[in-house]
Formats: C-alpha cells, structure tokens, sequence
C-alpha cells in the first residue's frame, strides 16, 4: 500500500495558527515577541529562509526585523552586533542564519547570542540543557520532525529509529530527541559500513545526509515511517530530497515530501520558540 503524504505545510500552518491566538493575548498583557534575523553575504538559499522567516512572523504577529550585512563583514562588526541585540529589550530572540562566511567562526557567533535569546537552541548552553532532558529551546528543525512523527499517531517510545547524518543541526540533536522520546536509536553517518542492513532495520528513518536520491526503497523496511530531511537542487532546477521519493512511498507507511515536508516545520518551530523566548523573558 502506498505511503501517507506528511504533508509538513499543512501542520506547520496548523501550530501557526495556535501561535498567532497564542500572540493576540500575549499582546493583550503588553508582550510583543519581537526577533532578529541577522544574514551575511549574497547566498540565494539563506535570502531565501530569512525571508521565509520574516514572512512567517508577520503572519503570527512577531515583530521583526532582518539584519543584512555583505560578505566582507568581519566577525568583530558581527560580534559586536549581536552585543547590541543581546541588550536591547525589544529583541526576544536573535537567530544568525547559516552558514556563514569562512573568515567568521561560526561558534564565536553562536556562543556570543545570549543563551535566553538562543531561538536556534545551538548555543552550548541550550544543548547542554537538551542532553540533560531540562525545559530548554530545541533546535527547529530536530524539533519539528519529533513533530511530524507524532502527528502520525507512531507511538515513538520502543521503535527503532535509525538517524542517517550527524550534523549539529539535525542528526545529532534529532537522534537525542528521539531518544528521550524513548526510542532504540541508531546514528548512521558516511563511514557506516552496510548501510542497508541499519536502514532495513528501522521503524522510523529519518534521513539527512544531504545527497540527492541517496535512499532507495531497498533501504527501507515496509512500512517504516521516514522523514527526509534534505532539500537538494539538481540539475534541472527541480528540489529534491535525499530519499527517492516515488519507489519509497511504494514501501513507507508515512513520507515526507520536499518541498513541503520537514522544510515549512523548521521556520514554524523558530516562531514557537521566539514566542517562548518573550514569555520567559517578561517573567523576569
Ligand atoms: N541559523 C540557522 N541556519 C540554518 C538553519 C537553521 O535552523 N538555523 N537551517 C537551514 C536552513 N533553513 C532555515 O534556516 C531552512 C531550510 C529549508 C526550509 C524550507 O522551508 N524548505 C522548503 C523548500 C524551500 C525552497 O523552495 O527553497 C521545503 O523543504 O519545503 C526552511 C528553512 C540551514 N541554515
């Protein structure tokens, strides 16, 4: 039987509309969640996400605002904005896009936001308390698969999840998520030896290596739940995922498409944890 579509879009709209009630009433008590999108250099796919971003907090009712600056940037000037944002009262969260140039060091970046505005969850701080299982902000994109699985009625807690990845964005923090989710996970990564017979293995895929149609259905256990991560463009200007979308779904119980999978989750979860990031912030 073919695979149910986890249409990411429709879920991330649905969370964007709770969001947006959530943020009318906040702004009732005199709390306007605002963020800060910091972008370096001309990259098309990050003018891209932050404008996604933008257009996600204007839907929500986030104050935003975007912060362009070229590519001869250096990381003192960057630094020394992110103090800036770290004071100012008005900004809940600060989110650096990446990747950065690199003549700039992207964890002297990520270390100087101040933990409370981490919206990313990539400070040091905010992953630690992840690792320890304490109230933290997790980072948008682990957190919106973890999402999107339950969102299938899977009940994580027993499965086997196997992780294909091991970046800080995904696959080490979604592996940790499914763990604490109670899941027996297995991390895969490019010098896995039979990739197949882990695969094969898993009740729940997720898949973020980054190469186009790396995954077949000859990887997959019928009836598996798999959830592609990757956004690749080809040749032909298309944008694919990592999983080969079209015999996969033959075999999977639940797919992700991309577009229009996990990609849409990741920008919605960053709203979440910015409006979180205001709530904690006008307790103090
Ligand atoms: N500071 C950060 N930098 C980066 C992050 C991040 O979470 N924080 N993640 C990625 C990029 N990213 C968000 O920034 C992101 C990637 C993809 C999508 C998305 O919606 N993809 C769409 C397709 C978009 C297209 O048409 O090009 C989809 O999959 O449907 C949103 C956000 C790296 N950098």
């Amino acid at each position: 039987m073919a695979a149910t579509i986890l249409q990411g879009k429709e879920v991330a709209q649905s969370i964007r509309t709770e969001l947006a009630t959530e943020v009318a009433d906040l702004k009732k008590q005199g709390i306007i969640p605002g963020l800060t999108v910091v972008l370096v250099g001309d990259d098309p796919a990050s003018h891209s996400y932050v404008r996604g971003k933008s257009k996600g907090c204007e839907e929500v009712g986030i104050r935003s605002e975007l912060i362009l600056k070229d590519a001869s940037t250096t990381e003192e000037e960057l630094l020394s904005i992110i103090q800036g944002l770290n004071e100012n009262p008005n900004v809940n969260g600060i989110l650096v896009q990446l990747p950065l140039p690199a003549h700039i060091s992207e964890s002297a970046v990520i270390e100087a936001i101040h933990p409370e505005k981490d919206v990313d969850g990539f400070h040091p701080i905010s992953v630690g308390n992840m690792v320890l299982g304490n109230e933290t902000m997790l980072p948008c994109t682990p957190h919106g698969i973890i999402e999107l699985i339950k969102r299938t009625g899977t009940e994580i807690a027993g499965k086997h999840a196997v992780v294909i990845g091991r970046s800080n964005i995904v696959g080490k923090p979604v592996s940790l998520l499914l763990q604490q989710e109670n899941a027996t996970v297995t991390m895969c990564h490019s010098r896995t030896q039979n990739l197949e017979e882990h695969t094969r293995r898993a009740d729940i895929l997720v898949v973020a290596t980054g190469k186009a149609h790396m995954i077949g259905k000859e990887h997959v256990k019928p009836g598996a739940v798999v959830i592609d991560v990757g956004v690749n463009r080809i040749e032909t200007g298309k944008l694919v995922g990592d999983v080969k979308f079209d015999e996969v779904q033959e075999v999977a119980s639940f797919l992700t498409p991309v577009p229009g999978g996990v990609g849409p989750m990741t920008i919605t979860m960053l709203l979440k944890n910015t409006v979180s990031a205001a709530k904690k912030q006008a307790k103090r």
